[in-house]
């Protein structure tokens, strides 16, 4: 991009308390599934400095509504933290629905839990602790497409290779992306979707190199 084009990086007054309750109120609460809201809540009170990380909740409306007009049944969500995109996954799956949830560290996903089994869509949801890029390789290239991950106390045999999920929703480590989608391309069939989180990253796109 030309230098002279690019723009300065804003500055984030974004983060105030009163903001942030504004914020919960006008967009997260409204509507929202009870056990969204709680789980959101949790996340600030566990994660005072990181909660920020769960996924906006009207774009997690959005990605909600995409999985519900594509009729998703098999999807793949890749990284979780607290689970607050996963929560909104869950529910918006049909009964018989099933989410792969990748996350290189199962203690955060442990805050967002009680809430996924009180909205009653834990037994849509298997978890798979690990780094997300072998484990995608894994389902990919597994002999006869099948992987076998340890999920708590016991083994589970997955379906996988070229074409077997609907749809991934992508939001862990960012530097990744371009590898993850070579293997999410051939994961998800033809006809599904694969949605990147942080894609425009506030703009900062458009920022000039030194920024
Ligand atoms: C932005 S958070 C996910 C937020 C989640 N979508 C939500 O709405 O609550 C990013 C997560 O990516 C996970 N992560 C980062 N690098 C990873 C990797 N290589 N493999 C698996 N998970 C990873 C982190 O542990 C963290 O929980």
């Amino acid at each position: 991009m030309d230098s002279n084009h690019s723009i300065d990086k804003p500055k984030n007054i974004l983060n105030s308390p009163e903001l942030l309750q504004c914020k919960l109120e006008t967009r997260a609460y409204p509507n929202k599934h009870e056990q969204l809201k709680e789980i959101r809540l949790a996340t600030v009170e566990k994660y005072p400095h990181l909660y920020t990380m769960n996924v906006a909740a009207d774009e997690a409306q959005l990605l909600s509504i995409m999985l519900k007009l594509m009729n998703a049944k098999r999807t793949l969500e890749i990284s979780v933290f607290t689970g607050y995109s996963l929560l909104s996954t869950a529910l918006a799956l049909p009964d018989d629905g099933k989410v792969i949830a990748i996350d290189v560290n199962r203690e955060a996903y442990e805050v967002g839990l009680p809430f996924i089994k009180k909205a009653g869509v834990e037994h849509k949801i298997d978890f798979v602790e690990g780094i997300a890029v072998q484990i995608l390789n894994d389902l990919l290239n597994n002999e006869r497409s099948q992987a076998i991950f340890r999920i708590g106390n016991h083994f589970i045999l997955f379906h996988g290779g070229e074409g077997t999920f609907d749809f991934a929703f992508m939001d862990a480590d960012k530097k990744n992306y371009k590898n993850y989608h070579e293997v999410l391309l051939k994961l998800v069939k033809v006809g599904g979707a694969i949605a990147y989180d942080n894609t425009l990253w506030f703009g900062s796109v458009a920022y000039s190199e030194d920024v």
